[in-house]
């Protein structure tokens, strides 16, 4: 079986203890960070900024997957390059010129991931499928975590893996809301590459056992 990424997502990590969490993320088996910059248009809520990730880039040893749950994303390029981000996510339902976006992120010199709401089908990325490095399908409604994923999710993973095996296509399928050790098994079988994980991880009496129950799924 192929190996499982898990990317931690730092939503629900301690903000009043973010180095801790930060520490015992860098010592786990995580293969990313997961980013969750909302701005509250896009989404009803407000997570952290810049000057915040700032510093959270500096004490992360594992490559940032940030994904930007705000409108014109484009906008904020020049920032997530600076923090070093390996991957940059837009939402497709806010990007009206999302080839555009795309080939931006990737000048910038990052990976370019296309993030896809519940509501959204997977058939809307047919035509920029050869283009992106990943598809990140949220199975929860963005905006919080600690959300019940949504079980429409799986058909989806499948949907995607038929569309990237007919086009030859490399993406990967991360999957982002939900997710946990009862899950995660079923998710890795319709094909998913990549678990994000808040609530699952940051609440486990033991965040890297958690992670590593993750990534061993079978
Ligand atoms: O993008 C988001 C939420 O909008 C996620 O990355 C959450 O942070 C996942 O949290 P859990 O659902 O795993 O608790
Ligand atoms: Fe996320």
């Amino acid at each position: 079986m192929k190996d499982m990424k898990v990317a931690p997502s730092l939503l629900s990590a301690n903000f009043a203890d973010l180095k801790s969490d930060l520490e015992k993320i860098n010592q786990s088996e995580a293969d990313w960070l997961h980013l969750d910059i909302m701005d509250g248009v896009f989404v009803p809520n407000i997570s952290f900024g810049f000057p915040v990730l700032k510093y959270v880039a500096e004490l992360s040893q594992k490559p940032l997957d940030v994904h930007l749950m705000i409108v014109q994303p484009e906008k904020f390029i020049p920032e997530v390059k600076a923090l070093g981000a390996m991957m940059m996510n837009v939402h497709y339902e806010a990007c009206p010129h999302l080839h555009r976006v795309i080939q931006q992120i990737k000048e910038a010199g990052m990976k370019a991931g296309v993030t896809l709401n519940p509501a959204t089908p997977v058939a809307m990325l047919e035509d920029i499928i050869m283009d992106v490095d990943m598809v990140l399908l949220m199975s929860v409604n963005p905006g919080f975590g600690g959300q019940k994923f949504i079980p429409n999710t799986f058909k989806k993973i499948a949907q995607l893996r038929e569309m990237i095996t007919r086009c030859q296509a490399s993406a990967l399928i991360e999957v982002d809301g939900g997710v946990n050790v009862q899950n995660a098994p079923l998710l890795k079988k319709a094909g998913a590459d990549v678990l994000v994980a808040g609530s699952s991880v940051f609440r486990a009496p033991d965040m890297g056992e958690a992670i590593h129950q993750l990534k061993n799924a079978e």
